[in-house]
């Protein structure tokens, strides 16, 4: 089966070629750029020598629906609205990574996004891929909308309490640091080196356009779960999101049951590692890699439960689970290209 990747020169598009370019069931059928159409893949990524010198090629929506089987869209928010139509009124299967298809409520992605929302019409068909807690069977989806980076490292921290309904969702908070590679390729004052080597900076304080993402998934898995208190902090380091969550416990609990309760949420789960309890995931057990890590406890002091979750930004929290998402879209092994080791150290 053959894949074509749009945007193709960013982040996202360059671990979608990693990543593919070792599929067992798939093929790399074509890249396509706006900017760069005709230059080889290798003149943006060097790395990618002899691994693929292929041309980028223009984004012609009807040729790339005709010649490929998926077509994955990592291009930004803004971007994506427009040409996720395009490609799927062509016919082609799609999973989009931007945060345009994610958000149901279209006011809301006005107002978080300050973009004009998606065509309801093909928001309407797109299903949210959180891999793990998909609801349905989406051999047949035609459009999947990849969670965001940090909605994936929370959510499936999150999704085990929320679902047993163990602790107070009005009490959650989430509290998140991310590398910078989850600004994508372009430096921006806030991101280039000499603002970021040696700092630590929390940005979009209470205005982060993943938290009504966060919110709606929340509220799937327990109608009770409202608004929840969220932040974010740059770290100096290329790729990885902690996720340290707290919430309120119901008297009486122990560590032990929640740790057992995480182990048998994810037994079937390849990708989500829960950790033995007092063990605590760091960002480089999982770096280049597919998996969550995860650990829970209780602040006996406090009764406060705190969840740890780890993901790389551009694996798990982007390509790896477009990956993931397409294996399911084509009913083979969710693990095809995605088993392997994370890098250490
Ligand atoms: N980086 C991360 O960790 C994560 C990113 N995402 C999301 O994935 C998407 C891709 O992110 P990332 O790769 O980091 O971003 P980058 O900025 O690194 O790359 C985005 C690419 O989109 C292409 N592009 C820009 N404008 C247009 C346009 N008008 N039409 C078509 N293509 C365009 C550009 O390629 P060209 O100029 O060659 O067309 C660019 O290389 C974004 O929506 C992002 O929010 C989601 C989760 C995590
Ligand atoms: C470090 C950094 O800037 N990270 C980005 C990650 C979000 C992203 O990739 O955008 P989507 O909304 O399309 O998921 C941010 O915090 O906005």
């Amino acid at each position: 089966m053959k894949a074509a990747v749009i945007g193709a020169t960013g982040y996202g598009g360059a671990e979608l070629i990693r990543l593919l370019q070792q599929h067992p069931s798939f093929t790399l059928h074509s890249f396509h750029s706006s900017s760069k159409e005709g230059e080889s893949i290798t003149a943006s990524y060097p790395h990618l020598e002899t691994v693929s010198g292929m041309e980028l090629e223009a984004i012609d929506s009807e040729k790339i629906a005709r010649d490929a089987d998926v077509v994955f869209t990592a291009t930004p928010s803004g971007v994506s609205s427009e040409l996720v139509p395009e490609l799927v009124n062509a016919g082609s299967r799609v999973i989009d990574l931007s945060g345009d298809f994610r958000l149901k409520d279209t006011k809301q992605y006005e107002q978080w996004y300050n973009k004009k929302a998606p065509d309801e019409a093909i928001l309407e068909n797109a299903v949210y891929g959180l891999t793990e807690w998909l609801e349905e069977d989406i051999t047949e989806a035609q459009l999947i909308s990849n969670p965001g980076c940090y909605p994936t490292a929370a959510l499936l921290g999150l999704a085990p309490l929320l679902k047993q309904n163990i602790a107070d969702p009005e009490s959650i908070i989430i509290d998140a640091k991310t590398g910078v590679s989850g600004a994508g390729k372009k430096a921006t004052p806030v991101t280039h080196f000499t603002e970021m080597n040696d700092n630590l900076k929390i940005y979009k304080v209470f205005a982060h356009q993943h938290t009504p993402e966060i919110e709606q998934e929340m509220a799937r898995l327990n109608p009770e779960a409202g608004a929840v208190t969220f932040s974010t902090h740059l770290v100096p380091m290329t790729r990885g999101i902690m996720t340290t969550m707290y919430a309120q416990a119901p008297d009486g609990m122990t560590a032990k049951e929640l740790t057992d309760l995480y182990q048998e949420s994810y037994k079937d789960s390849y990708f989500v590692r829960v950790r033995e309890e007092g063990t605590y995931p760091s960002t480089k057990e999982v770096y280049g890699s597919n998996f969550c890590d995860l650990s829970v406890t209780l602040d006996e002091r406090t009764n406060r439960i705190m969840i740890v979750s780890v993901i790389d930004n551009l694996v798990k929290g982007a390509s790896g689970q477009a990956v993931q998402n397409m294996n399911r879209m084509f009913g083979i092994d969710e693990k095809a290209g995605l088993a392997f080791a994370p890098v250490y150290p």
